[in-house]
This record gives structure tokens, sequence and C-alpha cells, in this order.
């Protein structure tokens, strides 16, 4: 990261006020009545209510709207594990994202420990307050464990960010550039690398919409992992290939697609080269990319190519996920977010890139025009149609797969 830039995000954070977020009363607070009505005795009325009927709390408390966005630091960004509170400014961002992006509040909430069990339970207590959790940079393979048994224990949505948002912004992503490339999904040899939360989740989600599972070479950093591999853990080995490939290197040999879901500069030149034509490179870490763009471009002139950065075209990056998903969640009082819900958003947004772009979004860009092609296959985040495509997808999934407790606006 350059210097200025480096220095520019301590002093965002740091001025006028420490952080990126504060929380706003929304009732009037200023007389005697007043706080009798938000305090006690009033108060006493809700709770009495909600003691009734648990199902008061999503008209009487800010439980509807509010989403705790929960980390125990050990996946924070590409950045490793970080400890529970240096995860706290990529919380907050995502706290700001949420707001930003759909109106939800959300809370940040670090778990300072390393345990799943505890963790898990941790979560579960502090779950009634909130209409959805939202886990965040949680390392694989704790990660798959710890969402199975809050799914099973909570009857919000419980959400893990890196494993479905990722899941769902690639899949949108890889549809649409899959067009440009002139390739089918049910063809595409896809490498990634990565088996942790994003890239395992990602990997599903593919072939739940067409890519095959013999397709897929899955590469950490013991290589391939392979059907006679004993390192790789019960999740990673769903997904272990009958190849005698075993370096990165040797598998993307003729690749179509590249996901890389694990960290910075990890994809060379000669690696790209060895692709097959019109190669799709995902370089998803955070904030460093498996090959920098401009190298990629100076290899290939063919290469179609998205990071999760913002300073680049093509940003696969969850935010356009998780906040229009819990929006449209939240929106029908969801029990959970479940697949059929996942797949509406890939679809919802990998339609939109097809249509054209408003003046604002080239406003927010410095762009002149932008259009459907290898500059442009995914929506930009700042992109205002986001709030009233993917949330509808996701209301109406919900309602279909029977996740809803309402209709949108009851
Ligand atoms: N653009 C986006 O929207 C998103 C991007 N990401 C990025 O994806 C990356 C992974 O995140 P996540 O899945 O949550 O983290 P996890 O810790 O769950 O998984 C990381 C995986 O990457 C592997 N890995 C790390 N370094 C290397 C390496 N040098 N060579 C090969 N494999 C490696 C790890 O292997 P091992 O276990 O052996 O260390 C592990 O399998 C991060 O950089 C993150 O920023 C994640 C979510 C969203
Ligand atoms: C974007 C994101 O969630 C990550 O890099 O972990
Ligand atoms: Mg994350």
């Amino acid at each position: 990261m350059p210097t200025d830039l480096k220095q520019a995000a301590l002093d965002y954070h740091a001025n006028p006020k420490p952080g990126k977020i504060a929380i706003e009363i929304t009732k009037p607070t200023a007389t005697q009545r007043d706080l009798s009505l938000a305090y006690t005795p009033g108060v006493a009325e809700p709770v009495r209510a909600i003691q009734l009927d648990r199902e008061l709390a999503y008209r009487y408390t800010a439980k509807g709207n509010l989403v705790a966005v929960i980390t125990n630091g050990t996946a924070v960004l590409g950045l490793g594990d970080t400890g529970a509170l240096a995860g706290k400014p990529v919380m907050e961002g995502k706290v700001v994202l949420f707001k930003a992006f759909a109106g939800i509040d959300a809370f940040d909430i670090e778990v300072d420990t390393h345990d799943p069990d505890i963790f898990i339970d941790t979560v579960a207590r502090i779950a009634s307050g909130f209409g959805g959790i939202n886990l965040e940079d949680i390392a694989a393979p704790h990660c798959f464990r710890i969402e199975r048994e809050l799914r099973e224990r909570l009857d919000i949505p419980v959400f893990h960010d890196d494993q479905h948002g990722t899941a769902v912004i690639i899949s949108a992503g890889l549809i649409n550039a899959l067009r440009i490339a002139g390739k089918r999904i049910e063809d595409a040899r896809i490498v990634c690398l990565g088996a942790g939360a994003a890239g395992l989740a990602s990997m599903h989600l593919l072939t739940t919409l067409g890519a095959r599972r013999e397709h897929i070479l899955m590469v950490d950093r013991q290589g391939v992992i392979r059907a006679d591999d004993q390192h790789a853990n019960e999740y990673q080995r769903i997904f272990a290939a009958h190849t005698d490939r075993h370096t990165l290197a040797e598998a993307c040999v003729g690749a179509d697609v590249f996901v890389g879901v694990s960290g910075p500069n990890l994809l060379t030149a000669e690696m790209l080269s060895s692709m097959a034509e019109n190669p799709i490179v995902f370089a998803l870490a955070n904030p460093d990319p498996e090959i920098d763009p401009s190298l990629a471009l100076a290899t290939r002139s063919d290469v179609i190519m998205a990071t999760g950065r913002t300073d680049y075209p093509n940003q696969i990056n969850n935010v356009l996920g998780f906040p229009y998903i819990f929006r449209g969640a939240l929106d029908v009082h969801a029990r959970s977010i479940n697949d059929a819900m996942l797949t509406a958003a890939v679809h919802a947004l990998a339609d939109l890139a097809h249509q054209p772009v408003p003046d604002s979004v080239l406003k927010a860009y410095g762009l002149d025009a932008l259009s459907f092609g290898r500059d442009y296959f995914i929506p930009k985040p700042f992109d205002p149609r986001l709030i009233d495509v993917v949330p509808a997808a996701i209301a109406r999934a919900a309602a279909d797969s029977g996740a809803a407790r309402t209709a949108p606006g009851a």
C-alpha cells in the first residue's frame, strides 16, 4: 500500500472522532413524558408484551433492523489471526456498509477466544436481541462448525459473510466473465487457491450452478488437495481431486478460471501464461491480491480480471452481498438465509451488470461511460439499483422456500 494511503487511512480512522460509528436515538427524549415512555415506567409495557409473545420484539424493539457483526479475529481480511480487538476496524467497516448501503443498524462484537465452543455459546447467548448474525473473518475450519451449530440453535439468520457473501459475488461475477470468455460453466476448469472459508463455500455454490466438481482443483499451502492427501480436513476432502498435479503451477496449466482467496502475490506471470485463452482471474485476497492487475494485464492482454479492491475495475467483494442479502432477509423477518436465497442474489447481481449504468455510478467512479464487458461485468458497490433489486429477490426466495416469517413490509 502506498505510504500516503497508509497515513490517510490512519487519519481517517482517528479524526475527528476515533472509529467510524456512533449510536443514534430514534424517539423524542426532551421531556419528562418522553422519559416516562422511553424508560420507566412506560418501558415496562413492551417488556410485558414481549414476555408473552417473543415475536413482538420485532414491533417494540430495534431487533428487526439490527444485525450483530461478530468475529474472533482469526482470519481478518488476508492478514490472518490478528486477534479479536485488532479486527475491530474491519468490523466497524462492515457496520458502516450495512448502514450506508442498506439502512441496517449493526453492532460489531469482538469475541476474544480461539475456542469454538466458547465462541458458539457466547454468540448464542447474545443473539436474541438481533434480527440476524453476520459472522465475519473467522478462520476455517472452525468457521464451518461455528456457523452450523449457531444455525441449529438460533431462529434468526446466521450468515458467515466470508463464506456465503463471497460465494455469491464470485458466482455472479463468474457467470458473466464466462459469458465474455465464450465458455460454459459446465466446461470451465477452475483452480481455487485458498481452501478456507471463502474458497470452499464459493466452490460449493459454483457446483450448485453447474460447475463440475471434477473440473475444480482446490489448492492450499501444501499444494493441490488430492484424493490421496493426508493433510486435508473433512471440508476440503469434498473437493479432493483425482489428479497427478501437485503444485499451483501445475494446476494452472490449461485452466479457464483462477479464483484466489488466499494471500498476496501467489499467482506468478508464468502461471498466468500457462492458463487457457481468455483466462479469468479473480485475485480476491485483501488488501493485496494474488496477482497485481497491472502485472496480469502486462502478461496477457486477454485476461478477464477482478480483484476485491475498490481501486480497480470489477470489484468482487462481499460488500455487494451482505447488506442487500440481510436487507431482504430482515424485511421478511427470515428465520435463516438458505441456498435458494443465495442463488437468487447471484442471478440478481449477474443480471444487473447487463443493464445500462446510471449516471450517479459513472460520477462516483469518475467515468464517462461503462457497459458490460471485460472492464465491467459485476455491478459497482455504489449502484443505487442494488437496494431495489437484490433484497426483493432475497425476500421472494425466502417466501418461496419457507424461510420468511412475514411478507415484506408487514
Ligand atoms: N474479496 C472478497 O470479498 C473476499 C476476500 N477474501 C479474502 O480471501 C482470503 C481468505 O479468506 P478466508 O477464506 O476468510 O480465510 P481462511 O483463513 O478461512 O482461509 C484462508 C485459506 O487460504 C490459504 N492460504 C493462505 N495463504 C496461502 C498461501 N500462501 N498459499 C496457499 N494457500 C494459502 C489458507 O491455508 P492455510 O490454512 O494452510 O493457512 C486457507 O486455506 C483473505 O485474503 C481474504 O481477504 C475473503 C472473503 C471475501
Ligand atoms: C472482504 C472481506 O470480507 C475479507 O477480505 O475478509
Ligand atoms: Mg471478511
